[in-house]
């Protein structure tokens, strides 16, 4: 069996054309014109690249996009400034704290004081605890895209077995989450996990977001199961650069019904989203119907 490939880059090319039209239509109709802050603390050569590629598809949607890059030994006090005065920003629609930070600042404490309502990473708890009981929320962009890639191939994925390996907060647990909330059987791996060949054997949905390279292989998936690969990795291979995902892409398009690649899958549905989210915010922020198809 050859796998279908779900195309990421183009799923994420047609939802940036939606968010373009709502913004056309915010701006003409209502004279408003979202706006995301992106804040960058320290010089991850990798971040920065991901940070100007938002910045420029955030234009490109018509929307205005603020930087605010800051040193790696800024303080959690000037960084929380930073953030109270985009909080209070009635241009600022949405608000992205670009992860990981730098050591001597507290991840939480930070991600909890951006405003909820501006959270478009969906981070916050209060976030996390509306999207935990099914109530309207932010949703995280990676799982966002994730989840419109699998109602786009699937229709409906209620009753299917899905198997999420990794929990961490801004990937496997909201994932489940949304999974969940969509009738999924769901089950979350980690590396605790007993006999991960076996549990994922099980899944008619397999997302990997484990920071592997190439860690699932094909003989580890059910024939015909839908794979979406969360992992982008940098390795080196035969002396040049490359970008993998978590699952070992050439043996299990063997063997599944459907598969992201890496690059071209998950990683431009998550800018799409995040796109999608500012829109949706600055709808909320204004009272006005918020674009149907761009949230979970
Ligand atoms: N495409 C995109 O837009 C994005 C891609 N990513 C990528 O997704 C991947 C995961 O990111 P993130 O969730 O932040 O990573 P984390 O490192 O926060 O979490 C990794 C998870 O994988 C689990 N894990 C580690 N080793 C194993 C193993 N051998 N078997 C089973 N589970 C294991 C860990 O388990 P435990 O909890 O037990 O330690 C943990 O829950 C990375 O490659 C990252 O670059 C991330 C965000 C966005
Ligand atoms: N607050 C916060 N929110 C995030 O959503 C967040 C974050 N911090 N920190 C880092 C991770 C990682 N992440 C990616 C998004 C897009 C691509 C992406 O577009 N990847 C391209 C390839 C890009 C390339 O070639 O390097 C692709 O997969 O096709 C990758 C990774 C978001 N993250």
């Amino acid at each position: 069996m050859t796998a279908t490939l779900i195309d990421g880059k183009a799923f994420a090319a047609k939802v940036r054309e939606q968010v373009a039209g709502h913004v056309t239509r915010l701006k003409e109709d209502h004279g408003i014109t979202p706006g995301l802050a992106v804040v960058l603390v320290g010089e991850d050569p990798a971040s920065q690249v991901y940070v100007r590629s938002k910045g420029k598809q955030t234009v490109e949607a018509g929307m205005n996009s603020y930087e605010h890059k800051m040193d790696a030994d800024t303080s959690e006090a000037d960084l929380l400034a930073v953030i109270d005065q985009l909080n209070n920003d009635p241009a600022v629609h949405g608000i992205l704290v670009q992860l990981p930070l730098p050591g001597h600042l507290n991840e939480d404490l930070i991600i909890n004081s951006i405003a909820p309502e501006k959270d478009v990473d969906g981070f916050h708890i209060s976030n996390v605890g509306l999207l935990g009981t099914g109530q309207k929320s932010m949703v995280p962009c990676t799982p966002l895209g994730c989840l419109m890639m699998l109602r786009d191939y699937h229709g409906s994925i209620s009753g299917m077995n899905a198997v999420v390996i990794g929990r961490s907060n801004i990937v496997g647990k909201p994932m489940a989450q949304l999974l969940l909330n969509d009738s999924a059987t769901v089950t979350i791996a980690h590396s605790r996990t007993k006999d991960l060949p076996g549990v994922v054997k099980q899944a008619d949905i397999v997302v990997a977001a484990v920071g592997r390279p190439e860690m699932v292989p094909g003989d580890w998936i059910k024939e015909g199961a839908t794979v979406i690969d969360v992992g982008i990795n940098r390795i080196e291979r035969d002396g040049k650069n490359k970008l993998v995902g978590d699952v070992d892409f050439e043996s299990a398009s063997k063997v599944a019904g459907a598969i992201t690649p890496v690059p071209g899958g998950v990683g431009p549905m998550t800018i799409a989203c995040l796109l999608a989210n500012t829109v949706t915010a600055c709808c909320r922020a204004n009272g006005l119907a918020e674009p149907e198809g761009l949230t979970a």
